[in-house]
């Protein structure tokens, strides 16, 4: 069965954050259960410098009023499409934004154009390739499924994968007319949304599946607290919502052979981490002792629960501890991580902007992972930890409650545990976490122990992808090993 992907970002060519790594897991994972799955990504010179194998296979002379070209080709193992459209994205800055941090005025053309683009894909615009079903992630590409959807074919299907609820891709009514969709798109039953636009809106109304990325986001994004306003869609679409939990990739997240750690370890070398928690300690500041050291890594946003963890820096180190913290996000929030690193010298440190390679020394160094989102749709983090014997301290939403599970007293007595977890997403809850954390961490034998359950844990694609494969098959009404372009 042939899949096309389509998404804004994709590891290793380029990343912002989570989405890129699913989405270039994805199709590696989904090879082992038949499934074929290309990749349709725009031309970023981030990726166009990259590729491999290069054949041109289509030239648009009025792409949105932009020329364009699709060339296909090969990078790390993927399969690629991309949308070479140098109007569109020849840029600096991230796939977002431009370096001054504002969005681009045109991304409402530039992710129309990559889902047009699909669609057409999918009719079969190049010669050799027509996928059975195209997956969209996030409201970069949500218009796809109203392009099939509106569009001519009656057999080709759609899933559109929800990565996060509170990106969606709103724009006022004035794009309607330049979507190239019949006028009777703009209802609620295709792109409308509260009288303008909705990129992920209408993704979620047209696909034929909505997935989304842990079993407890797709139900929290049904109720009102979580749904940022579509959680009525949801509900009336229920019956095709789906929660698929997001894996990693147990080649390029590997303390065996990471090449971005000092020491490499195994579950039975697991004391050899102190060689990378000290390269850590060197690298942000930090006095070289041998006491818990907790990491952050992390876009520094409300979302993520920052500020939660401002409030108790001073408690952490009150309790011995030392704080690492890699990333980068809202100035106020950074701001406060400065000013508590300034206030403990040697115990706080930060290291602000993007590092993909520091981030997996953290994981293969740092003894606590603190995740405190206020919601989490399945959160990556986490999931390295417990293959890098990190421990996970985690709120407990969204796919952090379904992948981690709390040293309670129960747990511990079963020996099942694998991190901490806190509720309700407030400072106070994350402190009494902290203190809890702390105990656990003194009795050495046991948070070994914990530390190699999760490191045994599964937190592979394999499940997953075969849930994916499964959808796929019972969407297109084909079996898995069809040959492709059947
Ligand atoms: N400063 C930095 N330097 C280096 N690496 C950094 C970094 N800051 C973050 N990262 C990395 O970026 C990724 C972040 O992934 P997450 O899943 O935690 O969140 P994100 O909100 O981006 O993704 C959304 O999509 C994913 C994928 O579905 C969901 O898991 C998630 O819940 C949802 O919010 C991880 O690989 C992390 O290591």
């Amino acid at each position: 069965m042939e899949v096309l992907s389509v998404t804004s970002e994709i590891y290793p060519l380029i990343k912002t954050g989570g989405l890129a790594d699913v989405a270039g897991a994805l199709p590696g994972a989904l090879a082992a259960t038949g499934v074929a799955m290309r990749t349709l990504v725009p031309g970023y010179p981030a990726v166009l410098s990259r590729i491999e194998e290069r054949r041109e296979v289509a030239q648009f002379s009025d792409l949105f009023g932009v020329t364009g070209r699709l060339i296909a080709g090969r990078v790390a193992g993927l399969d690629l499409i991309v949308l070479d459209a140098p109007a569109l994205f020849d840029r600096p800055g991230n796939p977002y934004m431009g370096p001054e941090g504002w969005d681009w005025p045109d991304n409402w053309k530039r992710f129309a154009a990559l889902s047009w683009v699909a669609s057409e894909l999918g009719l079969g615009l190049v010669d050799g390739y027509r996928p059975h079903l195209i997956h969209a992630h996030d409201w970069q590409a949500g218009l796809v499924p109203a392009y099939v959807k509106f569009g001519p074919s009656s057999t080709l299907k759609t899933v559109m994968t929800v990565h996060n609820m509170a990106f969606q891709g709103t724009f006022g009514v004035d794009i309607f007319w330049q979507l190239r969709l019949p006028p009777h798109a703009f209802s609620v039953y295709g792109v409308e949304y509260y009288g303008g636009v909705g990129y992920l809106k209408s993704g979620i109304e047209c696909a034929d599946a909505v997935t989304t990325v842990s079993p407890t986001y797709a139900a929290e994004i049904r109720t009102p607290d979580f749904g940022s306003g579509l959680d009525g869609l949801l509900n009336n679409r229920a019956s095709t919502v789906f929660g698929v939990l997001n894996g990693i990739d147990m080649n390029a997240w590997n303390p065996a052979t990471d090449p971005a750690l000092v020491q490499n370890y195994t579950a039975s070398t697991i004391q050899n981490r102190l060689v990378n928690k000290r390269a850590i300690q060197e690298q942000f500041g930090l006095e070289p002792l041998n006491v818990p050291l907790f990491t952050v890594i992390s876009r520094l946003t409300g979302q993520k629960g920052i500020d939660l963890l401002a409030d108790n820096i001073d408690y952490l180190v009150s309790l011995g501890g030392q704080l690492a913290v890699l990333g980068s996000g809202e100035a106020h929030l950074e701001n406060a991580i400065r000013s508590a690193t300034q206030r403990h010298p040697g115990k706080v440190g930060l290291v602000t902007g993007y590092n993909e390679k520091l981030s997996h020394l953290l994981q293969g160094g740092a003894d606590v992972i603190i995740v405190p989102s206020r919601f989490e749709p399945c959160g990556l983090t986490q999931l390295y930890a417990l293959r890098y014997g990190c421990i996970p301290l985690v709120s407990r939403v969204g796919g952090l409650n379904d992948t981690v599970i709390d040293a309670n007293v129960a747990a511990m007595q079963a020996e099942v545990a694998t991190g901490v977890q806190f509720a309700p997403p407030t400072g106070p809850a994350l402190g009494d976490a902290l203190r809890r954390t702390f105990e656990l961490y003194a009795d050495e034998r046991s948070w070994k122990k914990m530390q190699r359950r999760g490191m045994k844990s599964d937190v592979s694609w394999e499940t997953s992808a075969a849930r994916y494969a499964q959808l796929y098959a019972s969407l297109t009404g084909m079996s898995l090993n069809d040959d492709a372009n059947d």
